[in-house]
């Protein structure tokens, strides 16, 4: 913890449904590439802290995992997830897309924040994707009309485009305070657990339909050679099925080696060094509904 004086700090949680890019504007607020992103819903599983310092302020964001109804064990705790990190923040991010109706989920969630003492922003995400400008204001209206949002505003994360307004906004909003993370910090989370979540990027990347969404990854050794010039790391990928075995090793092993080589490259990009990557797959009949799994796999009960 890093006590001065005129410091500020502000832990701001970041919800919304799946896809609408919260793991991404989390990624541009920090500027690092820390919770994985992808174009399918409920890549993110756990809660993911990210932190940014700015002048004497600083700012810890949750992110979340996306609001849906939970079909298996591991979708409920998701969800109490969420609904955790709202009681833990001093402000919510309520993320949006720039259109369509809310879905079950979102209007829930709206009644919870509107429920709660925590104040709360909506950001419409994706603005770039906005079919004419004047669609931003009618989204704000709709927003609006909701009664549970102090302030409501535009930005794309994709394209780096109104981040310093939303930061100036929670900027108001932070209080006088210590800074719990060092100042060049940008993650709490472990290096395994970020290298796990590279390897799950991939398996999201390159496997089809819902099979990614049945694995799980553990790294089960991360060993920095005594010359400091290698990593090595061993990593298992568990299934549900002997079949999504197979989909996931591949023809000859092609599906498991484009796979390993891909996380090796960010891995690499990410720890700074050359790292030997060893991936291996195992499994573990329907361990999204097994509270042992689930614990096991560092899942929050
Ligand atoms: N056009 C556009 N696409 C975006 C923007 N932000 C995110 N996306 C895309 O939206 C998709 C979902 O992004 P994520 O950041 O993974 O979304 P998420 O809300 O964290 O998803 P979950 O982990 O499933 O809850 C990805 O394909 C992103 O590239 C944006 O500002 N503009």
């Amino acid at each position: 913890m890093t006590s001065s004086t005129g410091t500020k700090s502000l832990f701001a949680a970041i919800v919304g449904r799946p896809n609408v890019g919260k793991s991404s504007l989390l990624n541009a607020l920090i500027g690092e590439k820390l919770a994985i992103v992808t174009s399918k819903p409920q890549t993110t599983r756990t809660r993911i802290t990210g932190v940014l310092t700015r002048g004497q302020t600083q700012f810890v964001f949750l992110d979340t995992p996306g609001i849906h109804q939970p079909r298996t064990k591991l979708g409920k705790r998701m969800v109490k997830t969420v609904e955790e990190t709202v009681d833990d923040g001093d402000v919510t991010l309520m993320v949006f897309e720039p259109y369509g109706e809310l879905t079950e989920a979102e209007a829930d969630l709206v009644r919870e924040i509107r429920a709660s003492r925590t104040p709360a922003f909506a950001v419409i995400n994706k603005t770039d994707c906005l079919k004419k400008d004047a669609d931003l204001q009618t989204r704000v209206q709709f927003l609006e009309a909701l009664g549970a949002f102090q302030k409501i505003l535009g930005v794309s994360a994709a394209k780096r485009e109104g981040l310093d307004a939303l930061l100036d906004l929670l900027e108001g909003c932070a209080a006088p305070g210590p800074h719990y993370f060092p100042d060049d910090a940008y993650t709490d989370l472990p290096e395994k657990a970020i290298v796990a979540e590279l390897v799950r990027e991939k398996l999201l990347l390159y496997l089809r339909d819902e099979l990614p969404h049945g694995t799980a990854v553990s790294v089960e050794r991360f060993h920095e050679r005594e010359d400091g010039g290698l990593i090595d790391i061993e990593v298992t990928i568990f299934c549900e099925k002997k079949s999504h075995k197979g989909m996931v090793i591949g023809k000859g092993g092609a599906m498991l080696k484009k796979i390993a080589s891909a996380a090796r490259a960010d891995c690499e990009d990410f720890l700074g060094q050359r790292v030997n990557l060893q991936c291996w797959v195992k499994v573990k009949d329907d361990w999204r509904d097994n509270d042992f799994y689930l614990n096991n796999f560092g899942f929050r009960q």
